[in-house]
């Protein structure tokens, strides 16, 4: 279990920034980069096996053979990351690989041939990414369909070699700029770019927070379809490029090129630490896969092993580098089990008063009405004619039996559920929210019970989730402003009292109080007029508790209508102004809680009446 001791650190982030920038680099780092230093002995293995392997040629060949690895590894690493994963791509590079390959011999137009490759590479992965969402099964299972259906196409289409291109096209693959083969220099130049995305943006920000926890990202604001069809689509035109690549440089196709190309791809990308699980890996372990991959393809030609031989030395490293994963998964939790992470909540104790004594709300200034709510699901009436104000800086606790309707209230105040009928005021103006994007927009913020964080991402980049602020970089890059995001998570969390040393450590490593503290802070801005918390200390110990009750306290205090869904009710006794109950989705009750003995207010909640 773990234990906050009052005025103790927080644990410390693992990394610094990004180039330098100021930009925190999202997600995990691999921890498992040593898996890299295979690539060193290998180096020296074959160098030891066959001398003329170390040889400034010999690299220079597999620096330009990788080149097909380095560009697809970022599509692929990118959907890994987002919890995704897409295994048609040795297929996809020969079925665009052929139909380049045609057009080229057909029209003797390169433009055309690498128009139709990237356009087709960015149709067929979009194609993908609309199935896999579609489908909603598992990617693996979806893409292997497509594996074996672009694979006969492509056989459909050609079933010997193409050769015979324009020269233009066998320029691209093959010609130089100051000695370094153009392939080489667009593979460098997609990866940068593709590293600057992950690390840097808005974009990349959310891919990691989809891998993370795709709902919480949803609650965030984040569109999780979109950015998932999106990745594929992206995954798609890199898979263009390569086939277009391809076809230039080995001035032939035939329908069998992409034959283990997945794999290779693949085990590059875990082995460079991205997480097959999601929410993990940085560019630079990515890269360094690929390298690895290289070197041990070369290598066992170079040897003089036969294709096979090949095939087995990756399957291997892919299950060595699964293996890797899982143990790292399992030190992970049991790094969160064991930190003593700890937070300070400005007087805990205080927690513990009456709710009276620390502020006043405004019993005649309402903030926000909901009157008439009626919500059926089916058969089901969830909701008959329920409603309530909540009063500037007061804190109402809704109360009642399982099923009485509670959650439903809290999803239609949220935009997450719209009413079969009933209004909705904030501050006097009528409201009605399509989304919780659109409550949100309204100042009215949501803490759900399992509180929408991402466990991969540090506390700052969770507290920006979904309105992330972006600067420009030499003037016109857009980037993500992590210096801003740092300063206003301090801002909030400082003003609900929690003292915070490390806004960079992972929210994974944090208790259930540090959590809770978190959620709540997020939804905290000056716009903000109503704040909904569910089930708040639901799974918090006693000290917790009490700290997530003074954050309540402070919220309300600065002016805040608080609706607070509970069923535990010493926190109703220490916090409410004014308790709304429900019962069979109707309001039983509406009043103060001061007056009720503990037998009434028992008898309202069990039962829905006063006895
Ligand atoms: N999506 C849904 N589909 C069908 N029935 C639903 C749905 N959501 C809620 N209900 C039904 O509506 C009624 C009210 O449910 P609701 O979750 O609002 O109650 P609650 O007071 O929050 O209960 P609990 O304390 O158990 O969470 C219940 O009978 C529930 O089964």
């Amino acid at each position: 279990m773990t234990t906050d001791n009052v005025g103790s650190a927080w644990p410390q982030a693992q990394e610094g920034s990004f180039l330098r920038l100021g930009i925190k680099a999202p997600g995990e780092a691999s921890g498992r980069i040593g898996l890299a230093l295979v690539a060193l002995g290998l180096v020296v293995l074959f160098s030891l096996l066959n001398a003329s392997f170390f040889s400034l040629d010999n690299f220079v060949v597999i620096g330009v053979n990788s080149t097909s690895i380095l560009i697809a590894v970022l599509g692929t690493s990118a959907l890994l990351i987002a919890g995704y994963v897409d295994l048609s791509i040795g297929s996809m590079v020969a079925l665009i690989g052929i139909i380049t390959a045609k057009v080229a011999v057909l029209t003797g137009s390169a433009v055309l041939a690498v128009g139709v490759g990237l356009g087709l590479g960015l149709l067929l992965g979009l194609l993908n990414g609309f199935l896999v969402r579609r489908l909603s099964i598992s990617p693996l299972i979806v893409t292997l369909a497509m594996l074996a259906l672009y694979g006969g196409f492509a056989f459909v289409v050609s079933s010997t070699a193409v050769y015979g291109f324009p020269p233009g096209l066998l320029e691209l693959g093959r010609g130089k700029i100051f000695g370094i083969q153009f392939t080489v220099i667009i593979a460098l130049c997609v990866f940068i770019i593709g590293a600057f995305i992950l690390t840097s943006t808005v974009t990349g920000l959310r891919i990691y927070a989809i891998g993370g926890d795709p709902r919480a990202a949803e609650l965030c604001g984040i569109p999780v379809g979109k950015t998932v069809v999106g990745l594929y689509a992206a995954n798609g035109l890199l898979i263009g490029l390569v086939a277009v690549l391809i076809a230039g440089r080995l001035g032939s196709i035939t329908p069998t090129i992409g034959v283990r190309f997945e794999l290779d791809v693949l085990t590059a990308a875990i082995l460079g630490g991205v997480a097959f699980s999601g929410g993990a890996g940085r560019p630079l372990g990515i890269a360094i896969g690929v390298a690895t991959i290289g070197i041990l393809n070369a290598g066992l030609i170079f040897v003089g092993l036969q294709s096979w031989w090949q095939s087995i030395a990756v399957g291997f490293m892919l299950l060595l580098a699964l293996t890797a994963d899982q143990l790292a998964i399992g030190m992970r939790r049991k790094r969160a089990r064991a930190a003593t992470a700890s937070f300070s909540v400005a007087d805990p104790g205080a927690a513990l008063m009456p709710a009276a004594t620390a502020r006043t709300p405004h019993e005649d200034v309402p903030v926000f009405a909901i009157a008439g709510a009626r919500k059926s699901f089916g058969a089901v009436t969830a909701l008959e004619e329920a409603g309530f104000t909540v009063n500037k800086g007061e804190i109402v606790c809704l109360l009642g039996d399982n099923g009485a309707g509670k959650s439903t209230v809290v999803k239609i105040i949220s935009g997450a559920l719209q009413p079969d009928a009933g209004t909705m005021t904030l501050e006097d103006q009528p409201v009605a929210f399509r989304s919780p994007q659109d409550a949100r927009a309204a100042g009215l913020e949501t803490v759900y019970q399992d509180l929408a964080l991402c466990p991969n991402l540090s506390v700052s980049h969770n507290m920006i989730l979904g309105r992330e602020a972006t600067r420009r970089w030499l003037g016109f890059l857009p980037v993500r402003d992590d210096r801003k995001a740092a300063e206003q998570c301090r801002e909030r969390l400082a003003a609900l009292g929690v003292k915070l040393r490390d806004e960079d450590v992972l929210v994974r490593s944090l208790s259930g109080g540090q959590r809770q503290s978190i959620a709540i802070a997020r939804s905290l801005g000056e716009h903000v007029k109503l704040i909904c918390l569910d089930e708040p200390t639901a799974a918090l110990g006693v000290k917790q508790t009490a700290q997530v009750m003074n954050l309540i306290r402070s919220i309300a205090a600065q002016g805040t209508g608080v609706i607070l869904v509970t069923h535990d009710l010493a926190t109703v006794r220490a916090l409410a102004d004014r308790i709304v109950v429900l019962s069979l989705g109707r309001v039983a009750y509406d009043g103060p809680v001061k007056q009720l003995s503990a037998d009434q207010l028992w008898s309202l909640m069990a039962r829905g009446r006063l006895e």
